[in-house]
């Protein structure tokens, strides 16, 4: 993998040898979904205060090995492939996240089609999902939906329209498309239906999106992406 770690327990020996990238997203995959049954059932529990003390030991117990090797905010996860489209860690769709739902996303005659079920941790209202919670899978799509259109960019501007309250609990279906490119700015729109009404908009968003200038790439993710340049900052988190 060729790329260093900052390690927070100095006392820990190196592993024997790097295991392969497969097998650790393979791991990272199965520790998001242990988290992510975790947040669910802890969102969802009733247990009585001594069970829920006792599963806070537990999971204080479980971050001692998740901690023992931890990446800077400059370094990209070893497990990524930001060309080739893995983000282990994305708050929507990364495998490896506690907090995402995960959203699935294909593309469909064009469209970027996404597909997920929000659990009780994402409750606004009740029963119903956070409204941020639907403009964080809408940004997401339309950010796919202009990166499979050719068009990736940064979003500078995302509006919103809530037309009925999102269930939880229900498997929901996103879709989003590209509707205009003018230089460096392109609009998508997306909506939020459920599967079984595929038809009635619960949610919908136009996204306004930026190319950036290689000037500008460099600026923001230039520590990131050049991982052995000298920056003295990157040795700080
Ligand atoms: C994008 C990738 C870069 C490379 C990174 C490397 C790897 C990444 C790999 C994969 C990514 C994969 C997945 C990502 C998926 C989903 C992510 C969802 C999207 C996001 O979650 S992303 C985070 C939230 N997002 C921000 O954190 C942006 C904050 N922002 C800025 O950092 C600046 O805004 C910047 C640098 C973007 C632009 O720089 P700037 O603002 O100086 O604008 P600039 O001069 O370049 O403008 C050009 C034209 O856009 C117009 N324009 C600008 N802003 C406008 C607005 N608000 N309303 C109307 N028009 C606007 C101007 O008026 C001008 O128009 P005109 O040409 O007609 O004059």
């Amino acid at each position: 993998m060729g790329r260093s770690y900052h390690t927070i327990d100095s006392t820990s020996p190196p592993p024997p040898e790097s295991p392969s990238v497969e097998d650790r997203r393979a791991a990272i995959a199965e520790l998001g979904e242990a988290l992510r049954t975790l947040v669910e059932q802890a969102a969802a529990s009733e247990s009585p205060a001594d069970e829920l003390r006792r599963a806070a030991a537990l999971v204080r117990e479980a971050t001692i090995p998740v901690g023992k090797q931890q990446r800077t905010r400059g370094q990209i996860p070893s497990a990524d492939d930001l060309l080739g489209g893995v983000r282990m860690h994305n708050p929507v769709c990364g495998d490896g996240s506690a907090i995402a739902p995960p959203l699935r996303v294909e593309v469909v005659e064009g469209k970027a089609v996404g597909t997920c079920t929000l659990g009780l941790v994402y409750e606004g209202p009740p029963m119903y999902a956070h409204g941020g919670i639907s403009a964080l899978l809408l940004d997401q799509i339309l950010g796919y939906a202009t990166s499979v259109a050719g068009h990736p960019g940064m979003t500078v501007r995302l509006d919103t329209q809530y037309r009925a309250p999102v269930p939880l609990r229900t498997p929901l279906r996103l879709a989003a498309e590209v509707v205009g490119v003018d230089g460096r700015k392109v609009t998508a729109r997306a909506t939020i239906t459920t599967e079984s009404e595929p038809d009635a908009v619960l949610v919908e968003a136009t996204g306004l999106f930026v190319a950036l200038r290689s000037d500008q790439s460099e600026r923001l993710f230039g520590e990131a992406l050049h991982p052995d340049a000298s920056n003295p900052a990157a040795a700080h988190d």
